[in-house]
């Protein structure tokens, strides 16, 4: 299979100078036509900045200082105002954590739907009522003529996903799409996505905190840490034996573990805010298996067979990798 997307060393910093924070610290991540891909890290490890990069919708302070963001080979950071619209109308969708910021708050949600998708849907006249339905909201017609503010934050959420896929993008990038939502409407919006998803034939990439609930829905991981993929592979592979320490930790850190009557352990200290390309390893205050060239040499990808890591120490045995955080 070939990729549809293709980011290579990325790195990009918010502001400038001695004070510029460096999101991204050369991420690299590849998404193939179909497949579901979850990033997880923790806060500020630089999944959002990833997903914006994606869609060339980082904010006038974001500079992209190195690397590059393929869509089937085109470089969207060279693209166009107008080319790079186009990408975003015909090829992809964004899903956010707060739906009622992707709504217009003066509009009912059936013209919304209908002036959003105005000229996406090859010539078919865009029946809202129909696209509500579509994502399983109750009362389409009642929907369609409300305003944001009446719906619940479930429906609402549903309503940008109605947008994000009425158009059958071939990439979806869900940046912590239920992070506001309670327990059950998570879970159904979550099914919501990737059964549409899987119907239209669209990749998703989906950013999130949770790396269990990513392994279950997805079929690669990709781990952030310090604006890197320091882990990726396939899902059962990453979680079930982890090639980084910092994929160990978090691993070791599921609630199914403490269910289980293992200790849970959480990553002493906390990530780092970059203010230029890391020395070494940006994991190595907080790994307790770091060595000294971890400090000043870049991991760079390791040959571990059937996934990425970046770790200097990923070719020992995966066992005393586990054991360190149990
Ligand atoms: N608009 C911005 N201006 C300045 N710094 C920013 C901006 N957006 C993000 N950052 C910084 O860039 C780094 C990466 O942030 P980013 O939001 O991409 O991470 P994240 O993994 O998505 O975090 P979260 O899960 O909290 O959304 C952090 O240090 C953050 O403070």
């Amino acid at each position: 299979m070939s990729e549809l997307l293709q980011i290579e060393g990325l790195a990009v910093e918010y502001g400038s100078g001695g004070a510029a924070v460096r999101a991204l610290d050369g991420a690299d991540l590849a998404v193939r036509a179909g497949e579901s891909v979850g990033v997880v890290g923790e806060s500020g490890s630089g999944k959002s900045t990833l997903g914006a990069a994606v869609g060339g919708l980082l904010p006038r302070t974001a500079r992209r200082t190195s690397g590059s963001v393929r869509l089937d080979g085109a470089d969207v950071g060279e693209l166009g105002p107008r080319e790079l619209r186009a990408v975003r109308r015909d090829r992809l969708g964004f899903v956010f954590q707060e739906p009622i910021g992707s709504l217009d708050p003066t509009m009912r949600i059936g013209r919304q739907l209908r002036s959003a998708l105005r000229g996406r849907t090859g010539g078919r006249p865009v029946d809202a009522a129909d696209l509500l339905a579509r994502v399983r909201l109750r009362d389409p017609e009642r929907v369609a003529r409300a305003f944001p503010h009446q719906l619940s934050g479930g429906m609402a959420q549903r309503v940008a996903i109605a947008m994000a896929m009425a158009a059958r993008p071939e990439l979806l990038v869900a940046d912590e799409p239920t992070a506001a939502l309670d327990g059950e409407v998570r879970e159904e919006v979550l099914d919501l996505v990737f059964a549409l998803a899987e119907e239209a034939g669209t990749a998703v990439l989906w950013l999130s905190h949770d790396l269990p609930a990513v392994a279950r829905r997805c079929t690669r991981v990709a781990v952030m840490y310090g604006g890197r993929v320091v882990e990726a592979g396939a899902a059962a592979d990453v979680l079930g034996s982890p090639g980084h320490p910092y994929t160990a930790a978090l691993a070791a850190a599921v609630p199914a573990a403490a269910a289980r009557g293992e200790r849970l352990v959480p990553v002493p200290g906390r990530p780092p805010v970059l203010h230029g390309p890391a020395a070494g390893c940006a994991f190595t205050d907080r790994c307790t298996r770091a060595v000294d060239r971890c400090r000043t040499e870049r991991p760079a990808r390791a040959a571990v067979p059937g996934r990425d890591v970046l770790c200097h120490r990923a070719g020992e045995p995966r066992t005393a990798m586990t054991e360190v955080h149990r």
